[in-house]
């Protein structure tokens, strides 16, 4: 295994326990991390990349323990986006890239095929200041793939562009991950269902799952159905009882996803959950939410 954790635990000072006993296994490919604001995804990722360390646990990556003795070799195989990533303004991305290559001392020689890469080649010229939004993150991952690191930490680098820049980004990480681990934080679903191999759902700091997209599918079968209603009003009615999940409207019905909480519903209709239902399903029962 390339990444593992075993009860890996983080309390901060303040008393908040942002991971709770979380044990993970993660090769090579993409792996996503999921959960809700606050769950503790950047917590785990800054423990990977050695910012903090952890309180309780242990994780290792490439073999090596994570650990103050290995944080310089560790942090050599490892390339992190953080979730807030920015730079001089006046810089050009060239010089932002040069910049980095000195901190890091990697050879220069590699930051034209690194940005070809990122498809900032035509902007190397041009200063942070001037780019969008987009382009920022490409930026940034740039930054991160430098020196071509066996691991690559990506905290959240889809939120907060557009659709188009968004499946660049996809498609940049998933032509990395073909030789790569790539640990890719986010809290948007269609992210980790267009890449992901495999992925894992914090929650309050709890490891809900862990494990690939079709196991987690075939995981919730028969758990979530769906219910048909004329109007909106039974619908709102309904949900007085049953726990409703999402509903959308057709021509002549609401149709809602339902948590089955008894084995026999009467009104149950066979029904294949979405990825998006199903987190709202493991975060609802599991995460006691
Ligand atoms: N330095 C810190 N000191 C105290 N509490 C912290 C610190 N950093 C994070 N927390 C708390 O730990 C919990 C987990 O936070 P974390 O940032 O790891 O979650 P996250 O899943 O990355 O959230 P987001 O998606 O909002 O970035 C939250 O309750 C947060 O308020």
């Amino acid at each position: 295994m390339i990444i593992e954790t075993s009860n890996l635990t983080k309390k901060y000072s303040n008393k908040v326990t942002a991971l709770n006993n979380v044990s993970l296994s993660i090769d090579t490919g993409i792996f996503g991390l999921l959960g809700r604001n606050g769950s503790g995804k950047t917590t785990l990722m800054r423990i990977l990349t050695t910012l903090i360390e952890p309180t309780g646990g242990t994780a290792s990556i490439l073999g090596m323990d994570i650990t103050p003795a290995n944080k310089t070799q560790i942090k050599r195989s490892i390339g992190y986006l953080p979730q807030e990533f920015g730079f001089y303004k006046e810089f050009t991305v060239s010089e932002i890239m040069e910049y980095i290559c000195i901190m890091r001392d990697f050879d220069k020689k590699t930051i034209g095929e690194t940005l070809e890469k990122v498809n900032l080649y035509n902007e190397r010229k041009k200063k942070y200041k001037e780019l969008s939004g987009g382009m920022k993150r490409r930026v940034g991952l740039a930054q991160a793939i430098l020196g071509n690191p066996p691991v690559l930490i990506v905290d959240e680098p889809t939120v907060g562009v557009d659709p188009e820049e968004r499946i660049k980004i996809r498609k940049l990480l998933n032509e990395y991950a073909e030789k790569n681990t790539v640990l890719f934080s986010t809290h948007i679903i269609e992210d980790i269902e267009y890449i992901c191999d495999k992925l894992a759902i914090l929650d309050n700091g709890k490891l809900l799952y862990s494990g690939s997209i079709e196991d987690l599918l075939k995981s919730v079968q028969g758990k979530i159905y769906e219910a048909r209603f004329n109007t909106k009003d039974e619908l709102h009615k309904f949900e007085e009882s049953h726990t409703v999940i999402s509903f959308k409207r057709d021509d002549t019905q609401v149709r809602a996803s339902v948590i089955c909480e008894n084995d026999a519903e009467p009104s149950s209709i066979p029904y294949k959950p979405t990825l998006e239902e199903v987190y709202v399903y493991l975060t609802t029962i599991k995460g006691g939410k």
